[in-house]
């Protein structure tokens, strides 16, 4: 974040001399072979320091790194001032300098143990407190609807950071959900996401929950007026909306106009990025479907991590040391995408949800101090839960001519234990073996062996692991609230290390803008085949087509 070009580090060109004289001697098999303590070298085990017990294993030790490489890459991060910005950061500067905000989403999660002087921060507390005191009204049923009735479906309409944090969350810690308590999310502007989640709601026992940060976005605001119009066409009064409809924002003046009173609002503050407010009153929903406590320890749980990120050396830092191998794949051995593959079916919108959290921080191509990178940025993220991608894409993981680095995730404890565990040991088992396989594979020499002598060559060779693929895992004892708020605290603090060294502003999305203000004249000018001007013959051709064949 300091703005200067990553290339200009000393420790840069350093990396560079390194993966050229060393690349075909980082291989795992003789990583492994030649030093029988490389596991213990190359992991870490994360403890909470206060706070709720957060425990977990980091292995890096599939990683194309020896001891050399390591610190030369945390030489990078020191040249990079990681130390400095980290506590820019949090001391509320205004390290968001396009924007010129702080970036405090820690304060959400700092439970008064730092003092940071940020207009709003003091106000965190009773936000808090209105959550909780909401939450629990709404759970016990003592919140009642129009009609006297007791809430059952609550509806967050969102997009973005809006929806992708309580969705992931409220999907991950299901086993600490209500379960007479229906939770829905409606993000998209296609009518059928609304539409098909209304046919799901009765008007007498359903909450609105309208989460936006600037409450302008177009989605948001046009699915909440129609939720609205289908609540008041059988609530008619206007007056009931109050008992049915709650916002969460930073723009009080438009959620007042919408028609939703102050009370009814839960505020946060510009301070807070879309893409880290899960913590903030946007986990409203998640509040409500986990119960206030249990919302309670996963901030409790990120701020052990905040802790450990802002306090633990370089060497131990779990969120520095995946910051720096992800550099080492990225901008050394060209690997253009990263996979999160949670082998937990509750973590399945987890990559979905980071997709955002890194690809909307660090998806740059200008520094800060506005000069274009000559190297490689953000990552593309990607994955799904184990076992299913095993069945879909990891064909191409392990013998494909792309290098993905991959990061496994697992509990040791599921949740639901059916069959004895009979499920979570096959789970558990893919876990080891997956990393297992993508680090050693199979040379022709063992493969020639199974098949025996009469096997044709080019079976001998597309049965071949080549190997050597690298990867990390996190193996923690159970996905509880407070573990997912420490491992979702864990990625934020990586993405924010990979910024700092890339020189990037991680925490606005001025790439976002574009395709909006187009959209925004287009629509202006669907009507009539004649209004559509100013655009090139493919646009122009696609809008042309469209007004011949719509029906509506
Ligand atoms: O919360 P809102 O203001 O409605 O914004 C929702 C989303 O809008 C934009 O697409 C931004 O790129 C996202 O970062 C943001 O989360």
């Amino acid at each position: 974040m300091s703005g200067r070009l990553a290339t200009e580090y000393t420790a840069w060109k350093k990396l560079q001399q390194l993966y050229d004289s060393e690349k075909t001697k980082l291989v795992l098999r003789d990583l492994f072979s030649r030093d029988s303590e490389r596991f213990a070298k190359f992991s870490r085990e994360y403890v909470s320091s206060d706070g709720p017990s957060v425990t977990f294993l980091l292995d890096f030790s599939k990683n194309l790194v020896d001891e050399n490489v390591l610190s030369t890459l945390l030489e990078l991060v020191r040249e990079a001032q990681l130390e400095s910005y980290r506590e820019k950061m949090f001391s509320g500067e205004h390290i968001n300098t396009s924007e010129d905000r702080a970036v405090l989403h820690v304060a959400l999660r700092n439970f008064n143990d730092w003092q940071i002087g940020e207009p709003g921060v003091n106000d965190v507390s009773g936000v808090l407190a209105h959550i909780k005191e909401f939450t629990e009204a709404v759970r016990s049923g003592a919140w009642k609807g129009h009609t006297g009735k007791a809430i059952n479906t609550i509806v967050n309409i969102g997009i973005g950071g809006s929806d992708l944090g309580p969705v992931m969350v409220t999907e991950a810690l299901k086993p600490y959900s209500k379960r007479d308590l229906k939770a829905h999310f409606v993000s998209n502007i296609d009518g059928t996401h609304l539409a098909e989640t209304l046919l799901e709601c009765d008007p007498e026992t359903t909450l609105f929950i309208i989460a936006s940060k600037t409450f302008t976005t177009q989605e948001t605001i046009t699915n909440a007026t129609s939720a609205r119009d289908w609540f008041l066409s059988s609530a008619k009064d206007k007056a009931h909306v109050a008992k049915h409809f709650v916002a969460l924002s930073t723009n009080t003046k438009a959620v007042t106009e919408f028609g939703i009173s102050s009370q009814n609002m839960f505020q946060f503050w510009d301070w807070v990025g879309g893409r880290y407010s899960l913590w903030s009153a946007i986990g409203l929903s998640i509040a409500l479907v986990i119960g206030y406590d249990n919302f309670e320890l996963l901030l409790k749980g990120a701020h052990g991590m905040d802790k450990h990120f802002r306090t633990a050396p370089l060497e131990q830092n779990l969120p520095v040391l995946l910051a720096a191998i992800g550099i080492w794949y990225n901008d050394f051995y060209g690997a253009q995408t990263h996979a999160l593959l949670p082998y937990d079916q509750y973590l399945h919108k987890f990559a979905d949800y980071f997709q955002q959290g890194d690809m909307e921080s660090n998806g740059k191509s200008v520094t800060k101090g506005g000069q274009r990178v000559d190297y490689e940025t953000g990552p593309i993220i990607w994955g799904a839960a184990g076992t299913n991608g095993q069945h879909s894409f990891y064909q191409l993981v392990h013998q494909g001519t792309k290098l993905i680095p991959c990061d496994f995730l697992a509990p040791a404890t599921t949740h639901n234990p059916i069959a004895n565990s009979k499920h979570h040991r096959i789970l558990l088992s893919n876990f080891f073996a997956q990393p297992e396989a993508l680090a050693f594979g199979k040379t022709e020499e063992e493969v020639r062996k199974e098949l025996g002598p009469n096997a044709s060559e080019p079976l001998v060779k597309s049965k071949v692991f080549v190997g050597n693929r690298p990867s990390n895992s996190i193996l923690f004892p159970i996905l509880d609230p407070q573990t997912l708020g420490a491992l979702i605290a864990l990625y934020e603090h990586k993405i924010f290390t990979q910024g700092v060294i890339w020189g990037v502003n991680s925490f606005d999305q001025m790439g976002v803008e574009l395709g909006k203000v187009l959209a925004k004249n287009i629509l202006s000018q669907l009507e009539k085949p004649q209004d559509v001007t100013g655009h090139d013959s493919s646009t122009t051709g696609l809008i042309h087509y469209y007004q011949k064949h719509r029906k509506e």
